[in-house]
């Protein structure tokens, strides 16, 4: 199972981070958050880290020619999109970076909104199924219903995300099957300053389930 660990800040968290296991580290390059990181910050982390792990860049209705230039500066594998963005984007966003994963987030309010994430089976990668939240758009420790998410089966990748931690992580993957998970405020003391025991945590008790 893919392991993204999101709102990587600091250079000696996201090493310590890819020594533990994870197999993503998530950069946020949405400027209200307070996780939000230069290129020159995403530069000094991803360069202390010599595994081959996945860099991912969160943007949310970032113009489709700046993520691009982002890409070019940076070695970011994947661009997930928080925001609105609509099919067309995404198209339009694979033409420009026909080499990298690019990953739809989905802030799922109810089944409806599941549903509704047909409409980007053919263009993009991967899924990722976040929690909504009337005023922010992510890192916001809300969990989705996990139970109603159980029929979910789309036909491409997708990660779960939305108020993960270690101490909810068995209950979250009971009965649902996802490519990945992704964590944030759910390992963290303060907004993108990791707490690496309870990454370690996580990752202990994901290599449980997976033992099973
Ligand atoms: O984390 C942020 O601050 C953020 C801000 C704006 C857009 C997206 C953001 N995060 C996206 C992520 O991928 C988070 O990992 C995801 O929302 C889960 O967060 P959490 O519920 O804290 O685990």
């Amino acid at each position: 199972m893919r392991i993204k660990i999101c709102g990587i800040t600091q250079p000696d968290q996201g090493r310590a981070i890819a020594n533990l296991g994870a197999t993503a580290l998530g950069f946020i390059l949405v400027p209200s958050s307070p996780r939000y990181v230069k290129i020159e910050q995403i530069n000094a982390i991803t360069a202390a880290i010599p595994d081959k792990i996945d860099f991912i860049g969160v943007f949310a209705d970032e113009q489709p020619e700046i993520i691009q230039q982002i890409i070019i500066k940076t070695p970011l594998t994947s661009v997930q999109l928080h925001g609105i963005e609509s099919p067309e984007y995404c198209q339009r966003l694979r033409q420009l970076l026909p080499d990298r994963e690019i990953i739809k987030a989905l802030r799922i309010k109810d089944r409806e909104s599941w549903e509704k994430s047909a409409i980007y089976f053919n263009s993009v990668d991967t899924l990722l199924l976040d929690a909504y939240h009337p005023q922010l758009l992510g890192g916001t420790g809300q969990t989705l219903d996990w139970q109603a998410l159980a029929s979910f089966s789309p036909p491409l990748p997708w990660f779960l995300a939305g108020g993960l931690n270690p101490d909810n992580i068995s209950e979250a993957l009971n009965g649902l099957h996802p490519d990945g998970i992704d964590v944030s405020s759910g390992v963290e003391r303060s907004p993108g300053d990791k707490d690496l025991k309870k990454v370690a945590l996580l990752l202990e008790r994901l290599q449980k389930l997976s033992d099973q």
